[in-house]
């Protein structure tokens, strides 16, 4: 897909070139009123920009009505037909295109998002990550050229976010399609996005691969939303291995031997000057290189990146100087393993 927009209403502007790769997924992140879901309206064909244009799979789409340009979208709320099955929900698509193998498209797109058993339910007795399973289904089953995902895991609870997460991880990786996904959250674009682009006042400010955007952020927005603890590596029972070969316990789902990363807040972070041998929780030998006022916190700096916020009590205490080695340790259930996707 290769787009661009101009677009002045009153006060806001939005001015955006973008191209995004056969199976690429780029995540938009940006404040509020930043212009994501205007972007995402003016892909949609939603919103008509003053002016611009729109090329996706060879075809120009700029003056074509948003339900011929051939782009799924998947929205924070499921918005299913609630009076049709789940089955018949996810043929409205295949059916809509007159394909005479409709219900095995829909019956194929029920099981790779694992909601076959559902498919004789009606919406409302589906909790909302299965609602949100059979929308991915719903409209991957139309066979789109390009998915929109507006913040997909946001109206979901804390506890069916993994899954969809990812479902959505494993489907969007099979595709060849294009995605574009809006988030708030700097986990889903690091799990689900090869590239990060952030938007400010309608112009993006910065992009690059989801790490290095979260962890060494230029913009002051992706400095906001990212400040976590990335840790790279592969996957192994109950946690990850760096690449420096350092084991650290975790909580998540990824299987054994996957690409992946631990992610843990530095807020979660207790630093010792000595290894506390025999606590059941990481410690990782680390060389002080910084420190720097954090809200009402002090910020401790490594020199491979990690970060600690600790009190100043706490720092004058530990009577710190860049340079030394210290131990920063967390404990495993503070620590989310993720397999991850794009320059990890
Ligand atoms: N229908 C509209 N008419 C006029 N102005 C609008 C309309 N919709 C949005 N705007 C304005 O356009 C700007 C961009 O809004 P947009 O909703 O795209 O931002 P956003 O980044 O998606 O924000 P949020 O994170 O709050 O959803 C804002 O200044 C907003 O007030």
């Amino acid at each position: 897909m290769k787009a661009e927009f101009q677009l002045a209403r009153g006060a806001f502007a939005l001015d955006v070139a973008l191209t995004v790769e056969p199976g690429e997924v780029v995540a938009v992140v940006g404040p509020n009123g930043s212009g994501k879901s205007t972007l995402l309206n003016l892909i949609a064909g939603l919103v008509r920009p003053d002016a611009g244009h729109l090329q996706l799979g060879g075809r120009d789409l700029l003056g074509t009505p948003p339900h011929q340009r051939g782009i799924g979208l998947l929205a924070q709320e499921p918005l299913l037909f609630p009076h049709l099955t789940v089955l018949a929900n996810v043929e409205f698509g295949p059916r809509a295109q007159r394909r005479a193998d409709h219900r095995e498209i829909a019956l194929r797109w029920l099981e790779e998002v694992d909601a076959l058993a559902l498919a004789g339910r009606r919406p409302r007795q589906l909790s909302g990550g299965q609602a949100q399973r059979v929308a991915l289904a719903r409209a991957l089953a139309a066979e789109p050229e390009l998915m929109l995902l507006d913040e997909p895991l946001t109206a979901l609870d804390v506890d069916a976010a993994p899954a969809v997460r990812g479902l959505l991880r494993r489907v969007l990786r099979a595709q060849n399609r294009p995605a574009i996904m809006v988030t708030h959250d700097a986990l889903d674009a690091l799990v689900l996005a090869d590239r990060v682009i952030v938007l400010e006042a309608g112009r993006i400010v910065e992009q690059g691969p989801a790490r290095a955007v979260l962890t060494r952020p230029r913009s002051a927005f992706a400095a906001r939303i990212a400040g976590l603890n990335l840790v790279a590596g592969t996957t192994v029972e109950g946690g990850l291995r760096s690449s420096a070969g350092v084991v650290i316990a975790g909580l998540g789902s990824a299987g054994v031997g996957e690409e992946g990363v631990a992610v843990f807040s530095p807020a979660a972070v207790a630093v010792h000057r000595a290894n506390p041998h025999g606590s059941p929780r990481n410690a990782l030998r680390v060389r002080l290189a910084g420190m720097e006022p954090h809200g009402d916190l002090i910020r401790l700096r490594a020199d491979d990146g990690l970060a600690a916020d600790i009190t100043p009590a706490a720092a004058a205490e530990l009577e710190l100087e860049p340079g030394e080695q210290v131990w920063f340790v967390v404990k495993a259930t503070e620590v989310g393993v993720h397999a991850a996707n794009g320059g990890v």
